[in-house]
């Protein structure tokens, strides 16, 4: 079976999502979509909401008032901060706030056609068929990209399970064969990942790559260079060399790559190390 599946990385800061109905299958997506972006923004159309989603929302609103806000976008590419769409004569039955800046705003009735006019993205995520049908028929009329929650024939994305460690995002689709499937890799992903020598990692990185100087080619030859332990280690299959002086492969790496980025000088110490071709 062929995977023509194209992943993207969506700014839900800068794009408005609208969800359809908030139930099991709401709480369940919604839950997933501000853990990864909680500076989403998020209008929800549902007659009524389940506990757990109010839960949930109470507990984001909670620590937004209790936390600083940050103000500026949680990306950190600067930028305007977008406010939340809302439909501007209608009182929402709800309306809940994230510390990272974003915002859901929930009107307790059913779904009218002209509702995804305010939406880049909408998710249908109600148990009648016949709504998602016309939540479907209206987006797609009005050229919005739409997800039919658990109808992969209906949708032109998929939700994937998600892995976020600092500025590592890793998405996972098993192109709609295995739910289950994404969700015990990204369980498996998140033991084998460390959060916090990842996100060192990741950071030393960029530290290293913000001193370099020369030209493009140069620089990549030596980002190569020293991100080519990491690829080393894991192309021994002994699992015992995964895990060198008891330290998993990432930890390790942020290690070395640690020393890497202290002791980089402008030019590059790096010189004769493979000449590898930039992943591009
Ligand atoms: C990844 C995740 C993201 C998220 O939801 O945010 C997600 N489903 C998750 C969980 C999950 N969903 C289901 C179960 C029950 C067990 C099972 O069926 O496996 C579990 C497991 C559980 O809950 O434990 C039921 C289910 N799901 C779909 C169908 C319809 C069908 O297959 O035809 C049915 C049957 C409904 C029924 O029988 O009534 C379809 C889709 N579900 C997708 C995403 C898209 C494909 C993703 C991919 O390409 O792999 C796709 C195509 C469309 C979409 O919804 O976007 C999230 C895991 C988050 C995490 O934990 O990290
Ligand atoms: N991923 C999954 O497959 C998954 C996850 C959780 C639960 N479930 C199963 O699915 C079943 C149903 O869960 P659910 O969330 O689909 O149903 P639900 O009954 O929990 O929620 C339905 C939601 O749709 C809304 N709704 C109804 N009519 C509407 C309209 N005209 N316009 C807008 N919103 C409308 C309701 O107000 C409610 O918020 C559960 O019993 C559970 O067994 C499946």
């Amino acid at each position: 079976m062929t995977n023509p599946l194209y992943p993207a990385f969506f700014r839900l800061d800068r794009l408005q999502l609208l969800v359809v109905g908030a139930g099991e299958v709401g709480e369940e997506k919604l839950s997933f979509i501000l853990k990864s972006s909680p500076n989403a923004r998020v209008v929800i159309v549902a007659p009524w909401m389940g506990e757990e989603l109010k839960g949930l929302l109470d507990n984001y609103d909670k620590q937004a008032r209790t936390q600083e806000q940050s103000p500026l976008d949680e990306a950190g590419f600067g930028g305007d901060v977008l406010t939340a769409a809302r439909f501007t004569h209608e009182a929402p039955a709800g309306e809940w706030r994230t510390a990272a800046g974003g915002t859901v705003i929930w009107y307790a009735r059913r779904f009218k056609a002209k509702d995804v006019e305010i939406a880049d993205l909408v998710i249908a995520a109600t148990d009648l068929k016949e709504v998602n049908l016309t939540v479907h028929a209206s987006a797609k009329a009005a050229r919005r990209l739409t997800n039919i929650a658990d109808t992969p024939s209906l949708c032109d994305f998929y939700l994937g399970s998600i892995v976020t460690r600092g500025p590592l995002k890793i998405a996972i689709s098993t192109n709609g064969q295995s739910p289950t499937f994404a969700k015990r890799f990204r369980q498996f992903l998140e033991a084998e990942l460390p959060d916090l020598e990842t996100s060192n990692l990741l950071d030393n990185l960029k530290t290293f790559r913000d001193r370099l100087t020369g030209d493009f080619r140069a620089k990549v030859r030596q980002l190569n260079a020293v991100t080519n332990s990491l690829l080393a280690s894991t192309e021994d299959s002994n699992p015992a060399c995964r895990c060198p002086e008891g330290e998993c492969l990432v930890e390790a790496a942020a290690n070395r790559t640690a020393s890497s980025t202290i002791s980089a000088p402008a030019a590059s110490p790096l010189e004769g190390a493979p000449d590898n071709e930039p992943e591009r």
